[in-house]
C-alpha cells in the first residue's frame, strides 16, 4: 500500500465502531474500492474502518514522556486524584495531533477531549483470549476484574451518525400519526357484532372521545401507582453500567405491589368494572393524551440532557426522529425513574391484576349472562396474568432489556406502556365479551401445554441471559460455551442463547399464541396480537443485531456463524 496513510502491519489506533473510543490495532490491509482499513484488535476482532477512524498510534514511550512533563506542571492536588482514580480520563495536549474524539483509559467523558493513556489503556484492553471457545471459565476474570474492563466498553457519547430506524423522520412521522389511529380501530372494531375487515366501522363523534371523568381516572391510576412505586419497601436493584460510567438503581418492587393489588380487589368487589369496559373509548384517548403531554415534557428536558445521558439511537438532531425514538436514556426526576416506571406499572398493572382484563371478564358474564366466566376467557386472563407476573416478580431482568439499556425514552415508549399495552394487549379478553368461543377440554388442555411451552422458553432463556450479564463468573452457568469479544463482555454461545439468537422472542411468540387460540378462528381481530408480535419482534431482532454487530464486531458475525437462526430454529 504504498502511497497510503496507514501501511499493512501498521500499529494505529481505530475507532470502536459506534463510539468514539479508539484502540491499538494493527493494520492488515486495505480495500481501494470500498476504500477501508482492515484491522485487527488486540484481542482478535477484525474490523473495516475508514481512514478518519484511525489514527497514529501514542507510543508508550511517548506517553510517559508527554504525562510527566505534563505532571510536573500540575498541581499535587491534581496528581493525586489521578492516581486515586485510575479509571480517569487525561486531557489532550494541544500540541497533539490526533482528532478530538476519545481515547479512553476508563470511564467516557462525552464533552472531554482526552489523549491516549496507552499503557494503561491496552492493558485493560489486553483480553485474555480462551484456549477455545468452550472453555468458558478459563478465560473469565473475577467478577469484579470484568466490571473494571467492562467500563471501557460503552460508547462515549451519543453519536449523531447512529444509523436511523424506523426510516428516520418520515417513518417516524408516519408510525406517530398511524398507531393511535390504530388503537382507534381496535378499540372500535372489537365492538362490533361482526368484527371482519368487509365491516369496518364508523367513526363517532369527536365529543364521544372526551369524558372528563375518564381522564380522571387515569391520572388518578397512575399517581397512586406512582405513589407505590416511591413508597421506600423492596429491594434496590443495579442497572447496567452506563455510558456516563454511572450505574442507576432502581427500586424493584412491583411484585409487593402487584399482591397489594390483588388482595384488595379480591376484599373490595364493590366497585363496578364493567365502567372501563363501557368507557373503553374515553379511557383510551385519556391516555393517549396524558402519552402525548409526557412525551413532549421528555422531549424538552432531554435538551438539558448531557452527551452521555441521551440514548445513541435518539440523538440524531432529526426532531421527529429524537421526539419518536426518545432522546434521553434515563429520565428521572429525583430517584424516580420514568421510563422504568412507565414500563413496568401503570400499563402492565393495569392491563391485567385487577384492572381490564378482570373487568372484561365481568362485562363478559353481564353481556353474556353467565354465572362465571367462560373458559376462553379465563384462559386469556390467567395466561396474561401470569405473563404480567412473571414479569414483575422478574423486574429486575429487565434491567437488561433493549429498551432499559439502549431506546431513550419519548413517544415510542410513553405511548407504548401507556397506550399500546392497556388498551391493545386486553384485545383477547376484550373480543371475547361479545364475541364467545367454548373450548372442548382436549383443545383446552393443547392450549394449556402450548403456553407452559412457550412461557418455560420465555423464562428460562431471560434468566439465564440476565444472571450472565449480572455475573458471568456465577458457577450456576459454568457449563456454557461463551465467545469473548473486545468489549470485556462475553457472549453466550450455548445453552438457550446457543438454540438461536434471540430464544427469548421464540417463547414469547409461542405464548402470543397460545393467548389468540382461545378467541378461535371465527375472524382475524384476535390474531392481531400475535401479527403485530412477530412484526415487532422481527423488527426488534434486526434492530438488535445491528447494535450488536456495532458492538461486539466479528465477535458477532462468529457468534452469527455458530447459531445461524434468529428466531425459530431452523427457519428463521
Ligand atoms: N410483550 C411485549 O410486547 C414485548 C416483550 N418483549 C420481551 O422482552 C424481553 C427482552 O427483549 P429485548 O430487550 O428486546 O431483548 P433481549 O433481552 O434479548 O436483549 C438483547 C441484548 O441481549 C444481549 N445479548 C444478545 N445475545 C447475547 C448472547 N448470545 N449472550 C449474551 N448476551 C446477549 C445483547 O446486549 P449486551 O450484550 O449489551 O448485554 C443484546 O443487545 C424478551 O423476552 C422479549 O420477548 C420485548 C418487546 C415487546
Ligand atoms: C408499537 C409500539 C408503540 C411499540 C412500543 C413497544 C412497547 C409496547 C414494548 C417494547 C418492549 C416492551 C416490553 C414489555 C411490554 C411491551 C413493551 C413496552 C414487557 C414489560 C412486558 C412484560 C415482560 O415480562 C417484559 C418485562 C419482558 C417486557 C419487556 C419489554
Amino acid at each position: 500500500m504504498p502511497s497510503l496513510k496507514y501501511q499493512a502491519g501498521d500499529k494505529v489506533m481505530g475507532r470502536w465502531p459506534g463510539s468514539s473510543l479508539y484502540y491499538e490495532v494493527k493494520v492488515l490491509g486495505y480495500d481501494a474500492k470500498s476504500r477501508l482499513y482492515t484491522v485487527i484488535y488486540k484481542d482478535g476482532t477484525e474490523l473495516e474502518l475508514k481512514e478518519q477512524d484511525i489514527m497514529v498510534l501514542v507510543t508508550s514511550f511517548q506517553q510517559r514522556t508527554r504525562s510527566r512533563s505534563r505532571s510536573n506542571s500540575r498541581s499535587p492536588g491534581r496528581r493525586r486524584s489521578r492516581s486515586r482514580s485510575p479509571a480517569r480520563t487525561t486531557r489532550r495536549s494541544s500540541s497533539h495531533s490526533t482528532p478530538s474524539s476519545l481515547i479512553l483509559s476508563g470511564f467516557p467523558q462525552a464533552d472531554a477531549k482526552v489523549e491516549v493513556d496507552s499503557e494503561k489503556n491496552l492493558g485493560r484492553y489486553n483480553l485474555r483470549r480462551r484456549k477455545e471457545d468452550g472453555d468458558s471459565k478459563a478465560a473469565e476474570a473475577k467478577p469484579e476484574e470484568r466490571e473494571e474492563r467492562s467500563s471501557a466498553a460503552p460508547p462515549a457519547a451519543a453519536a449523531a451518525s447512529t444509523p436511523l430506524d424506523f426510516g428516520g423522520n418520515i417513518g417516524a412521522l408516519v408510525l406517530m400519526l398511524f398507531l393511535p389511529a390504530w388503537v382507534l380501530f381496535l378499540v372500535l372494531q372489537v365492538n362490533q357484532k361482526d368484527p371482519s375487515l368487509t365491516n369496518l366501522p364508523t367513526l363517532p363523534p369527536l365529543e364521544t372521545f372526551w369524558d372528563p371523568q375518564a381522564l380522571g381516572f387515569v391520572i388518578i391510576w397512575i399517581f397512586f401507582q406512582a405513589l407505590l412505586y416511591t413508597l421506600p419497601v423492596g429491594k434496590l436493584s443495579e442497572g447496567v453500567l452506563l455510558r456516563s460510567g454511572r450505574r442507576l438503581t432502581y427500586r424493584t418492587n412491583g411484585k409487593t405491589y402487584l399482591i397489594t393489588l390483588l388482595v384488595a380487589a379480591a376484599v373490595y368487589q364493590g366497585a363496578d368494572l364493567t365502567y372501563i369496559h363501557s368507557h373503553f373509548l374515553q379511557l383510551t384517548s385519556a391516555s393517549f393524551l396524558v402519552s402525548m403531554l409526557l412525551s413532549v415534557y421528555l422531549y424538552v428536558r432531554s435538551r438539558s440532557a448531557g452527551l452521555d445521558e441521551r440514548a445513541l439511537g435518539g440523538n440524531s438532531g432529526k426532531v421527529i426522529y429524537d421526539f419518536f425514538k426518545g432522546r434521553e436514556l434515563n429520565p428521572r426526576i429525583k430517584e424516580f425513574d420514568l421510563k422504568f416506571f412507565c414500563e413496568m406499572r401503570p400499563g402492565l398493572i393495569g392491563w391485567v391484576s385487577c384492572l381490564i382484563n378482570v373487568a372484561m371478564a365481568l362485562a363478559e358474564m353481564k353481556q353474556q349472562k353467565l354465572d362465571a366466566p367462560s373458559y376462553s376467557m379465563i384462559l386469556v386472563n390467567v395466561f396474561q396474568l401470569i405473563y404480567v407476573v412473571d414479569g414483575l416478580w422478574n423486574e429486575e431482568a429487565i434491567l437488561t432489556t433493549m429498551d432499559l439499556m439502549d431506546d431513550g425514552f419519548g413517544y415510542m415508549l410513553a405511548f407504548g406502556d401507556l397506550v399500546w399495552v392497556p388498551f391493545t394487549y386486553t384485545l383477547q379478553a376484550n373480543y371475547l365479551v361479545s364475541h364467545p368461543n367454548p373450548l372442548s377440554l382436549p383443545v383446552l388442555t393443547a392450549i394449556v401445554v402450548l403456553k407452559l411451552v412457550g412461557f418455560y422458553i420465555f423464562r428460562k432463556s431471560n434468566s439465564e441471559k440476565n444472571a450472565f450479564r449480572r455475573n458471568p463468573a456465577d458457577p450456576r452457568l459454568s457449563h456454557l460455551k461463551t465467545i469473548p469479544t473486545a468489549t470485556g463482555k462475553s457472549l453466550l454461545v450455548s445453552g438457550w442463547w446457543g438454540v438461536v439468537r434471540h430464544p427469548n422472542y421464540l417463547g414469547d411468540l409461542i405464548m402470543a399464541l397460545a393467548w389468540s387460540l382461545p378467541c378461535g378462528f371465527s375472524h382475524l381481530l384476535p390474531w392481531y396480537y400475535i401479527i403485530y408480535f412477530l412484526i415487532l419482534l422481527v423488527h426488534r431482532d434486526s434492530r438488535d443485531m445491528n447494535a450488536c454487530r456495532r458492538k461486539y464486531g466479528s465477535a458477532w458475525d462468529k457468534y452469527c456463524r455458530t447459531v445461524r437462526y434468529r428466531i425459530i430454529p431452523g427457519v428463521y
